[in-house]
């Protein structure tokens, strides 16, 4: 039996149909987490709005809150279009479903939340019958919807589930030169993280990414990895010749 596995797949692989196979003909259990950005920003733009971000997490004051909701639910409606036109039945929710992600807002940021809940049952119940569940990164706190960095949203999914998480990016893993993919970290621990924070190796959405690994693994997930989204890419990690793998 395959292992199950939390994907989380960026928006930076937006039409990367090689995924989608890859995704779809994975034997075990998924649960899957998307995120967005390069539409939103897309979206935003068209509206006249703009975007700044700091450390990696977009800035989202309430009014732009509703154009971040619409795009992402869009872009989870294709992929699961996609994933289930090639036979994996796949649902596309958001925290906002079942009240599936509870939230806390950040400061400073507008409505920019990070999860403290997750419905885990609602989740196993859809794999139970058969549906892969794929959640857009909105979380929920008492004023309503929140925008959650869809790597920090996968994060903590693959700690509740104490599933192993898997980032799927643009980028072979971490990078020491992100210019260059033959530099690549086979391996990082949480201190070389730190390291790589300081020396500025690590920057914009690699950031949140490498924090939501990390905190995927303290909270129960029994291994984490950031690799790119190619075809082979999961028995690739799984083997350990691709990617970056985080450990405590
Ligand atoms: N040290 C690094 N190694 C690899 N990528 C990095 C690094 N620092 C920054 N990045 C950037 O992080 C990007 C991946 O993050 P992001 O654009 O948020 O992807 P996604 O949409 O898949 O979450 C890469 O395309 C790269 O430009
Ligand atoms: C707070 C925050 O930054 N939210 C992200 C949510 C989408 C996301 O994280 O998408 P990627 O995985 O494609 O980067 C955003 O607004 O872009």
């Amino acid at each position: 039996m395959s292992e199950p596995l939390l994907v989380k797949v960026g928006g930076s692989l937006r039409g990367a149909e090689t995924l989608l196979d890859e995704l779809a003909s994975y034997p075990g259990p998924l649960v899957l987490v998307h995120g967005g950005g390069p539409e939103i920003g897309a979206w935003l733009t068209r509206l006249g709005l703009e975007s700044r971000f700091e450390g990696g997490l977009r800035v989202t004051p309430p009014e732009h809150m509703e154009v971040v909701e619409m795009s992402l639910c869009l872009t989870g409606k294709r992929l699961a279009e996609g994933l289930s036109r090639r036979g994996r039945r796949t649902l596309s929710l958001s925290g906002r479903d079942a009240l599936c992600l509870r939230g806390r807002a950040l400061p400073h940021l507008g409505r920019v939340g990070e999860v403290v809940g997750v419905e885990v049952g609602l989740l196993l119940d859809l794999l139970e019958k058969g549906y892969t569940p794929l959640l857009a990164p909105i979380a929920l706190d008492e004023e309503g919807p929140l925008n959650v960095n869809a790597d920090t949203a996968a994060g903590a999914v693959a700690g509740a589930l104490g599933w192993p998480a898997l980032f799927l990016t643009d980028v072979p893993g971490v990078l020491r030169n992100p210019k260059d993919p033959t530099t690549r970290f086979p391996h990082l621990t949480p201190k070389e993280v730190e390291d790589l924070k300081a020396q500025g190796i690590l920057q914009g959405g690699m950031i949140p990414k490498v924090e939501a690994a990390l905190s995927a693994l303290r909270a129960g997930a029994p291994w984490a990895a950031i690799a790119q989204g190619e075809r082979g890419v999961v028995a690739g990690v799984l083997q350990g010749e691709r990617g970056t793998r985080f450990t405590l």
